[in-house]
């Protein structure tokens, strides 16, 4: 694309992305200093003395991070080394590049948005694993659990579900087959309400029945593509496709990652899909974005679950992926901070696993900042513009809003929703399915 227009940055005093630098973002690492200085004698009884030293470093090396983005001082290479630090490091040469013509610096609040929010999740981790015997320590693991644990009845409400509909799967029309599979997507879509990066890791669990709720929230669903995902999928399984791949790009762990889990096993169950592909990320990531670590966790407390249908649920899940009909991948590049039209030239490996795809689904709102490059778009620009030549299958945004970025809305919407509701864009109220790919 010739000029895709500039990006959301913290420049811009009182927008969204000004306010998460000037404000979550400190939050959440002032949760982080907290949660180290709560382990403190966990770390003791585990490591000794060392242990306590390895906090305090973590600790001094967080406190000096904070201190770097609340002054606004220039943002400062990576040190550690580790697999990708040399990537991160030329993407931060690339941005000085962008500005030797001027006396700036990559600053917090003159970069662009996405990266100094990408770069301090992984400054983060580069305080841990700068600070052994405790560089294997997650900082949120603590709020991703007490999340899942808070939605234990919302979760035996969906495991019950599933198992009930799994019963009767082989007797349901094809209109019934498409209305589960609509209120199973809409169920995954709404689960991602759950985000903790968002309530600055205050806890995000779900407490009511998401199920019973799903007409009412209807009307927030401001793009619904979810015709198109049924007509592929179901045109796959009618044409006895052998394989049929569906690839899930996942975001939060606790509950959101429960509904992503209920949906895969939906589509296997019904035979919509033979395979599924989860993606996850490889470091601790936007408090409660799904590490391996997330991912195994969550089947084992599933599985062993008192609750008879929940547990079924877990033991099925550890089934799919011992016989390959699940698998999980970890890949770098979704923690690192590039726009996913950069994927073909710095993941092309990636690129091309994303190619043997049917259908991917992307969940989450910092997915949806990355397929457009998190650029001030015109609300009525189309989708398959703003993915800026990002196209490796048929794929879908399953998002709730929580950032000043949207495309693909009809002329005047989002104008509308400025003038009857000016936060209508960052609370998470609305969302959307939108699909990129043959219709
Ligand atoms: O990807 P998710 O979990 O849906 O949301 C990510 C997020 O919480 O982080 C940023 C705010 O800090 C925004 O992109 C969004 O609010
Ligand atoms: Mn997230």
């Amino acid at each position: 694309m010739a000029n895709p227009p500039a990006s959301l940055s913290g420049q811009d005093v009182g927008s969204f992305a000004y306010l998460t630098i000037k404000d979550r973002i400190p939050q959440i690492l002032t949760k982080a200093i907290d949660t180290l200085h709560r382990h403190k004698s966990e770390f003791f009884e585990k490591h000794g003395k060392e242990g306590t030293e390895a906090e305090k470093k973590a600790i001094s090396l967080l406190s000096k991070l904070r201190n770097e983005l609340q002054t606004d001082k220039p943002i400062i290479p990576l040190v550690e080394k580790f697999v990708d630090t040399d990537i991160w490091n030329r993407y931060l040469e690339y941005h000085q590049s962008l500005l030797n013509e001027s006396d700036e610096k990559p600053r917090w609040f003159y970069s662009p948005w996405l990266f100094v929010e990408c770069y301090m999740y992984r400054r983060i981790h580069e305080a841990i694993i700068q600070s052994p015997p405790i560089d294997d320590f997650d900082v949120f693991k603590e709020s991703k659990d007490q999340s899942f644990f808070e939605s234990q009845e919302s979760i035996i409400a969906l495991c019950t579900y599933l198992q009930q509909l799994v019963r009767t799967i082989e007797d349901l029309d094809e209109s019934q087959l498409k209305n589960e599979f609509f209120k199973l997507l809409q169920i995954s879509l709404w689960g991602n309400k759950c985000d903790l990066s968002l309530s600055g890791g205050e806890s995000h669990s779900q407490k009511t029945n998401v199920i019973n709720s799903l007409e009412d929230l209807k009307p927030f669903i401001l793009v619904n593509d979810m015709e198109h995902l049924w007509s592929l999928l179901s045109n796959c399984k009618k044409r006895e496709k052998t394989s049929i791949r569906v690839d899930i790009v996942l975001d939060n762990s606790g509950f959101e990652l429960v509904t992503d889990l209920i949906l895969a096993d939906f589509l296997v169950s019904s035979e919509l899909a033979t395979e599924i592909h989860f993606y996850g990320k490889t470091i601790p990531w936007f408090v409660s974005d799904t590490t391996i670590h997330d991912f195994n966790w969550l089947i084992e407390q599933v599985k062993h679950s008192n609750h008879e249908w929940t547990s079924k649920c877990g033991a099925d899940w550890e089934n799919y992926i011992k016989m390959g009909r699940w698998v999980y991948h970890d890949h770098i590049f979704w923690t690192l901070p590039h726009e996913y039209c950069a994927m073909s030239q710095v993941a092309p490996d990636l690129y091309a696993e994303l190619q043997k795809a049917h259908l991917i689904l992307f969940k989450g709102d910092l997915n949806y900042r990355k397929l457009t490059g998190d650029r001030k778009w015109e609300f009525s620009v189309p989708f398959h513009e703003a993915l800026n030549g990002f196209h490796p299958a048929p794929l879908c945004s399953v998002r709730t809003l929580k950032a000043e970025i949207q495309v693909g809305l009809q002329p005047g919407q989002g104008e509308q929703l400025t003038a009857s509701e000016p936060s209508w864009l960052t609370t998470g109220k609305y969302g959307i399915f939108q699909y990129d790919g043959p219709l």
